[in-house]
């Protein structure tokens, strides 16, 4: 079988703090072990070397993959990683123009920094192999490896919601970055809506053919688009919430039960919709009484993007709403809102899950959404919490025995913490078990094989073109 090459921004690199990669690591260790495939990406590291000089490759080999990093210097950190990936297409793929701050110069560090990955990876491709590139950082990166005459099959995968043309056509380069994705010989999206806005998007931009069910040819180029919806190794994360609780938590599991516990977690974001979020609780609070000082709401929110100033701004504000209404709603005795911006070890989090009766995901737009899956795979299958989720994340295509909410009203999410915090063990064991059947169907292992197959499938850019000079060997 031929070896798979994985790239991303950010790669698990053994032992390194810096590297973390969440749910995607899991999802491709597998498919790298089986092909001794090559993973290559950012080191997460930033370097002294300005100007011209390129990175050096840091190359290590452990249990079979072979892990390939380059560090940053600080100004492409600066225009591809905070302005142009986060500053702009982050906020612009999530539907929030307002907050994108586009600058002709970032774009072209953008493309700079694809075409120096490229040409890094370059000597390190050999004929047979494949390549799978993630996420918007490297929505060019198929154009960058082609420019230099790499013919192998290149598939891509879009972690994040891809927007419908009145979003996407604000974007001053959008039509670079589309003929750049079609460069891909598969495009894979975690939902329909985003592979059909992707689409929509191609036909209202350029002639756009159907060669067959979902093969389009665009702009010279034949592509596959289909739809791959990430998920997590629910066994996995069954054995990590159930396991011995160290005292911390044992502690907490007794000061836990003292009341209701909604619980929260993820990554400081605007998209997550987290002042809206603490609205809701509030709403919750006043307009049914019966849960004060019953009901704890804790919030993990560990610090991301913290050089981006959206990111920034919005920690100021959340610090000023928890103290808000911990103000308004608090007592001597109780605290209703606890907020936590620091980061939580995986396995841990999974443990506080299982210990909660309410898994809240609010949401204003997400790509998955792993979080959701991770709160439902963790529960006590005979006791089980209910989750809460927006119906703006990917996840809840899948989960559908959650409480399924618009986050941006704050009585109907209230209307459902309130539900959840009464329902009986016999409605949530039942939405728990449906929930858990769809997550042992298409878990993880699933999503990887299902994208891998479908690019092995497909024909070899050097088996169209012949003039076309194959990659590089090493
Ligand atoms: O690398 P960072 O800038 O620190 O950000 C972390 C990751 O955030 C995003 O996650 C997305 O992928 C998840 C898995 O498919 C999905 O569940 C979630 O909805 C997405 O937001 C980002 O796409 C990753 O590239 C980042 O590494
Ligand atoms: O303090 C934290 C916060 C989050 N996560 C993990 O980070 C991932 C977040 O993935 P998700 O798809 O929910 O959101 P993203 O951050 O990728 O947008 C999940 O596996 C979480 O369990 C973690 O380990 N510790």
């Amino acid at each position: 079988m031929s070896r798979l090459v994985v790239v991303s921004n950010r790669i698990a690199i053994p032992n390194k703090s810096k590297s973390s990669a969440g749910g995607l690591a899991v999802g491709i260790m597998d498919a790298l072990k089986n092909t001794s495939g090559l993973w290559f990406g950012w080191s997460g590291e930033i370097s002294e070397i300005s100007g011209e000089e390129e990175e050096e490759l840091d190359i290590v080999e452990k249990d079979g993959i072979t892990y390939a990093t380059v560090p940053l210097n600080q100004n492409d950190y600066d225009l591809y990683y905070c302005q142009f990936s986060n500053a702009v297409i982050w906020p612009a793929f999530h539907y929030r123009i307002d907050l994108v701050d586009f600058q002709r110069e970032a774009w072209e560090g953008y493309c700079r920094v694809n075409d120096l990955l490229a040409r890094q990876l370059q000597p390190l491709i050999k004929p047979d192999d494949i390549l799978w590139i993630h996420d918007y950082h490297l929505l060019p990166f198929a154009a960058a490896l082609r420019k230099i005459g790499v013919t192998n099959r290149i598939g891509f995968f879009l972690h994040i919601p891809f927007p419908t043309p009145e979003v996407f056509n604000a974007l001053p380069t959008h039509k670079e970055l589309l003929e750049m994705m079609c460069e891909y010989d598969l495009l894979g999206f975690q939902t329909e809506t985003d592979r059909n806005a992707f689409v929509e998007n191609l036909d209202q931009l350029t002639p756009l053919e159907d060669v067959a069910p979902n093969t389009h040819r665009a702009f010279g180029h034949t592509f596959k688009t289909e739809v791959y919806p990430i998920s997590i190794a629910p066994d996995s994360i069954k054995q990590m919430a159930e396991g011995p609780l160290p005292p911390k938590i044992d502690m907490m599991k007794r000061e836990l039960s003292n009341a209701k516990n909604i619980i929260s977690c993820e990554r400081l974001d605007y998209t997550k919709g987290l002042p809206e979020r603490f609205l809701a609780f509030e709403a919750l609070l006043e307009h049914y009484p019966q849960h004060r000082g019953k009901v704890r709401y804790s919030q993990i929110a560990p610090t991301s993007r913290g050089d981006v100033q959206a990111y920034q701004d919005l920690r100021h504000q959340l610090e000023m709403e928890v103290g808000r209404i911990n103000g308004k709603y608090g007592s001597l005795n109780s605290t209703p809102l606890y907020y936590l911006n620091q980061h939580f070890d995986r396995r841990l989090l999974m443990k506080i899950f299982r210990l909660t009766d309410v898994g809240l995901v609010t949401p204003l737009r997400d790509g998955m959404n792993l979080v959701a899956k991770e709160y439902i795979a963790a529960q006590d299958p005979e006791d089980p919490g209910v989750l809460v989720l927006s119906r703006f994340t990917g996840a809840a295509n899948e989960m559908t025995g959650a409480l399924i909410v618009n986050p941006y009203d704050r009585d109907e999410v209230a209307a459902a913490l309130d539900q959840a915090l009464t329902m009986g063990r016999e409605e949530r064991i039942s939405r728990y078990n449906e929930m858990m059947k769809i997550l042992r169907e298409n878990d993880i292992a699933h999503w990887g094989e299902t994208y891998l197959k479908d690019l092995r499938a497909l024909p070899e850019r050097g088996s169209e073109k012949s003039s076309t000079a194959k990659a590089a060997t090493p």
